[in-house]
Parts: C-alpha cells; sequence; structure tokens
C-alpha cells in the first residue's frame, strides 16, 4: 500500500483531509462508542428497549432541538414514545420520565444522585446547608417570610402605580428584582440601603450563571457556541460583603428560628463553622435555586390572569368577598394575612394551572445514576441522566384529565374530576409548586400568592403589545421558562387613589 503523506495532503488538499478525519472518527464512535453493560438482569428490560427518537450518529437528537423551544420537544417526545423514553446528545444519554410511579425511585433513592448538569451556576448547596437550614422552612418561618415578600409585593405595586398605567413593566424583570430582594431580606436580614448596594452585580451574575449551567439541557444547540461560566469578582465581593454584614451582628440566639439564624449556624462535612466565603457561596445557591423560579411563576400567574378575563374577575370577587380588593375610594385594601391563603381556594387554583401549564423551573428534576441502577423496568447504566421535564409531566393525558385545558375549577370542585388521574398517588402534582427536594414548598407556595395577591387586588392587568398567542411565540426556555424580549404588562389601579409604599 502506498506510504500517505499527511503534510502535503493536509496542504494541497485540506478539506479532503479533514473530511477523512472526521469519517475515521464517526467510524472509530460507532465501534467503540457502544458501551458495553455487562449483563442486564433477568427481570429487566435492557436499556436499548427503551423508545425514543432515532439520532444521528455523533450529534445523536442535537438536531430536534430548536432554540429556546427544549421544552416543546420534551413534550411531543412523551406524547409519541409514552411515559419513558430516551434521546441523547453527544454520546450523553438522557431518560425522559413522566411516569408518576418511578418518580419515588428516582427521587428518593441513593442510585440516582443530583446531575452534575443540574448544578446551577453560583454552585449546589451542600448537604449539610441543605439540611441546617430546612428547619428554616417550617410552618412558622413560612409565616415570617410571607410578610417579607407582602412588603416587597407592596413596594412594586407602588412602583407600578407611580408609574402609572401609561409605562407598561416588564414584569419578567421587576420580579426578579423584588424576589431578590424578598430572598437576601429573608437569609441576610439585610437593610434596603444594604440591598440597594449589592442588588445589581448579583442579579447579573445569577442570571449569566444559571444561563450557562442549564445550557447543556435546556439549549443544547446555543450551549455548543457559549463561552462558558464567567467569575464575576464583584458578585463575590457582594456575597461576603452581606455574610459580613450579617456577622457583625453577633451570633444568633439559639431560639432564632430564622432563616439567616440558622444559614449564621451552617458547619461543614466536619462540624466546623464555615469561613465567610464558604457562606458565601451557600448562600449564592441558595438564592440561585429560589429566584428564578419564584418570580418566573408569578409572572406566568399575571400572565394567565392578564390574558382571560374571567379568571381576573373570579379572583377580584373571591378577595372582595374577604375584604382584600381596592376599589372606589379605599386606599389600600387589607393585606392578606398568611392566615387568609386558605381562604383564597380560586386565587391558589389559578396560580396552580398557571405553574402546571406554564412551569417557570421546566427543566425539572434532573438526575444522574451514580450506578448502574434500574428505573421503571429498564436497566440504567451508570452515567445516564434522568429528567423529568415539568411541561411533559404536566400535560401528559395519563396523568391528566384534559391536560391542555387551563382549568382552575379541577382544583376547587373535585365532582368535575379534574384532577391528577387516579393511580398517580399526587406525584402528578408533586411539582405544583415545587416538589419536595425544593427546601421550601411552603414558603415557595406562599410567597407567589403573596405577589399575586397584592398585585391582583389593587390593579386589572393587562398585556401590552399584542395578544397571548402573539406573547407565546416568544416563550423560551433557558434557565426558566420566561418571554424573550420580556413580558410587559400594563396595571389601571383598581382604586382611583394612590397607596403608601411602606408597611
Ligand atoms: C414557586 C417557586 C419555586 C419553584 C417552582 C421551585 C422549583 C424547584 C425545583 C423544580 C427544584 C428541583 C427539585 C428536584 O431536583 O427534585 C427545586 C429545588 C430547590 N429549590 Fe426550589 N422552587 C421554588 C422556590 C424556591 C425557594 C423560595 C427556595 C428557597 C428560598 C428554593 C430553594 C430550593 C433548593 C435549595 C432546592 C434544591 C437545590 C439543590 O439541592 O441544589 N426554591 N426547586
Amino acid at each position: 500500500m502506498a506510504d500517505i503523506d499527511f503534510a502535503s495532503l493536509a496542504q494541497e488538499q485540506p478539506y479532503l483531509l479533514a473530511a477523512a478525519l472526521g469519517a475515521i472518527a464517526i467510524l472509530l464512535f460507532l465501534l467503540l462508542g457502544r458501551k458495553s453493560y455487562g449483563p442486564v438482569p433477568k427481570h429487566l428490560k435492557s436499556f436499548d428497549k427503551i423508545p425514543g427518537p432515532v439520532g444521528l450518529p455523533v450529534v445523536g437528537n442535537l438536531l430536534s432541538f430548536g432554540s429556546g423551544k427544549a421544552y416543546l420537544t420534551w413534550t411531543e417526545w412523551a406524547k409519541a414514545y409514552g411515559k419513558v423514553y430516551r434521546y441523547s446528545v453527544f454520546g450523553k444519554n438522557v431518560v425522559v420520565v413522566t411516569d408518576p410511579a418511578a418518580l419515588p425511585t428516582l427521587l428518593g433513592s441513593d442510585s440516582f444522585s443530583k446531575s452534575p448538569l443540574a448544578v446551577a451556576g453560583e454552585g449546589a448547596l451542600s448537604k449539610e446547608a441543605h439540611a441546617g437550614l430546612v428547619p428554616a422552612f417550617g410552618p412558622e418561618e413560612a409565616k415570617a417570610q410571607f410578610s417579607v415578600a407582602l412588603r416587597r409585593a407592596v413596594d412594586l405595586a407602588a412602583k407600578i402605580d407611580k408609574d402609572g398605567p401609561d409605562r407598561p413593566t416588564d414584569m419578567q424583570a421587576a420580579l426578579e428584582e423584588a424576589v431578590l430582594d424578598t430572598v437576601l431580606t429573608n437569609t441576610f436580614d439585610a437593610s434596603s440601603e444594604k440591598l440597594d448596594s449589592v442588588r445589581k452585580p448579583l442579579q447579573a451574575s445569577l442570571r449569566t450563571n444559571s444561563i450557562q449551567a442549564a445550557g447543556p439541557i435546556s439549549n443544547p444547540m446555543g450551549a455548543l457556541f457559549s463561552g462558558g461560566a464567567k467569575a464575576s469578582p464583584k458578585a463575590d465581593a457582594a456575597w461576603v460583603e452581606l455574610v459580613r454584614g450579617m456577622r457583625r451582628r453577633g451570633p444568633a440566639a439559639k431560639s432564632d428560628t430564622s432563616l439567616a439564624a440558622a444559614l449564621s449556624r451552617l458547619t461543614d462535612a466536619s462540624g466546623a463553622p464555615l469561613s465567610d466565603e464558604a457562606l458565601a457561596a451557600q448562600a449564592a445557591a441558595l438564592t440561585a435555586a429560589a429566584l428564578e423560579p419564584t418570580a418566573q411563576s408569578v409572572a406566568w400567574a399575571l400572565f394567565s390572569v392578564a390574558t382571560t378575563p374571567s379568571l381576573q374577575d373570579g379572583i377580584a370577587k373571591e378577595l372582595s368577598d374577604n375584604g382584600l380588593l381596592a376599589h372606589g375610594e379605599e386606599r389600600e385594601p387589607r393585606l392578606p394575612e398568611y392566615d387568609d391563603l386558605p381562604k383564597l381556594p380560586y386565587l391558589t387554583a389559578v396560580i396552580k394551572e398557571s405553574q402546571r401549564l406554564f412551569p417557570a423551573a421546566a427543566i425539572g428534576p434532573l438526575r444522574y445514576a451514580a450506578k448502574n441502577t434500574e428505573l421503571a423496568g429498564y436497566f440504567i447504566p451508570k452515567g445516564t441522566h434522568v429528567q423529568v421535564p415539568l411541561l411533559a409531566l404536566h400535560t401528559a393525558p395519563w396523568n391528566w384529565p384534559q391536560p391542555e385545558r387551563f382549568w382552575p375549577e379541577r382544583w376547587t370542585t373535585p365532582e368535575l374530576r379534574g384532577g391528577p388521574k387516579a393511580g398517580t398517588e399526587g406525584l402528578a402534582s408533586a411539582f405544583l409548586p415545587c416538589g419536595a427536594s425544593c427546601i421550601s414548598s411552603h414558603v415557595a407556595e406562599a410567597q407567589v400568592a403573596a405577589f399575586v395577591a397584592v398585585l391582583a387586588s389593587r390593579f386589572k392587568v393587562s398585556l401590552a403589545g399584542g395578544g397571548r398567542k402573539a406573547a407565546l411565540e416568544r416563550q423560551t426556555l433557558d434557565s426558566s421558562l420566561r418571554l424573550a424580549g420580556g413580558m410587559k404588562m400594563v396595571f389601571v389601579p383598581r382604586a382611583s387613589i394612590g397607596f403608601s409604599s411602606r408597611l
């Protein structure tokens, strides 16, 4: 066989050489890239038997993901391939589960750990921090955190009121700022002045980093071209400054059950207190986990209300029946208390339906098989990612009657039989609002309700610049589900007179 002179080939026919090397790489991938997992236990179906879309060599199903529309692809595939299916991108296998019966194993067994892809840009909450912070999310603390959210909601309402109905507000951005303030106030007990000085760098780095972290799953094509997470010395310094501010106030009393106290008591795995920097990293991880899901849940609930008059009227009636609606000359309606929430079933149902059809954290739980294991009767090899995309879970016909219908009464009127289908044991609705491994499900529910109730009690809301259909064409998923270009809304005060900003 004649010798091949690669040097002169590269000079004379660079494209031919590149094509030949590419072909060899594909051949090697096909020959060697098929992993052997050893014998599959007899009671299990093999991994290859999991149905799913056929992919191309090397890139797998990459080309099926439109930019920012992965949530639609996951949902369509669930309808085509069923409760458990798989896809792959560049050899990374992802199993998608919308079978509620599989969730306890996936979310509760040691065989599945948190996927390295799911770790938010600000880093993950350590096991010790997760355990140490749980007591600060009990019912008493939920009440305290609800009233912080209420204060921020009133501030936001005052700002919207001041801007007037002629200046539409981008609620995605406005709520992210208001929720960041809520989380930071709860976490650090920080003053408004302190928040003013740190908000900007924190907001910028939280957003950039969460998009980067979510990219490989939510936008596989975009992730190919992104430059990776960027360090933000300004944000790092701001987190440390907040921690030092908190520490300057001295150690928390033993009886203090607040989130700030729980945070200040965190230790590492050996029981040693955390350095300022390590504590700052945990606070950043907590804030990253809380911020976008909460803010965008409120935004989508307002979107539903703004685009469906009957929902708005139903909520207004319920608020009015409970003395919570601004009208006529009344300057400030009574603010809801934590104990009012059970008296607002329709508002709660609208929020739930909105979270079902517009799940802010649409990527959903993402896990990783830490060893060869099993799920839903299939053998799952070590290294497989397993995902529960929430729109697919929430619109699967095996989980919900009339899944595509926005139907608040499915929650308020059991006789209609609109709730999760029998046999799903509540798991189909486990992520309304946020699932058992979200540290904050009570608090999250209460905070979202606080913002929606305060804004709906004071304003009639509508969408600015085009209708619902046009807006939904801009729907996109990066680190959360949102509208590209913003979610601008017009707020017309229900009462003719304004109201004071602070409680
Ligand atoms: C409506 C608002 C919220 C939604 C929709 C939401 C949603 C979620 C989801 C889907 C997960 C992943 C669950 C899993 O992997 O099993 C999660 C985890 C988590 N959430 Fe939430 N969440 C919300 C509010 C909050 C708030 C207010 C906080 C804290 C103040 C918070 C803290 C966390 C933490 C710490 C985790 C675990 C992250 C980790 O272990 O790294 N969330 N949330």
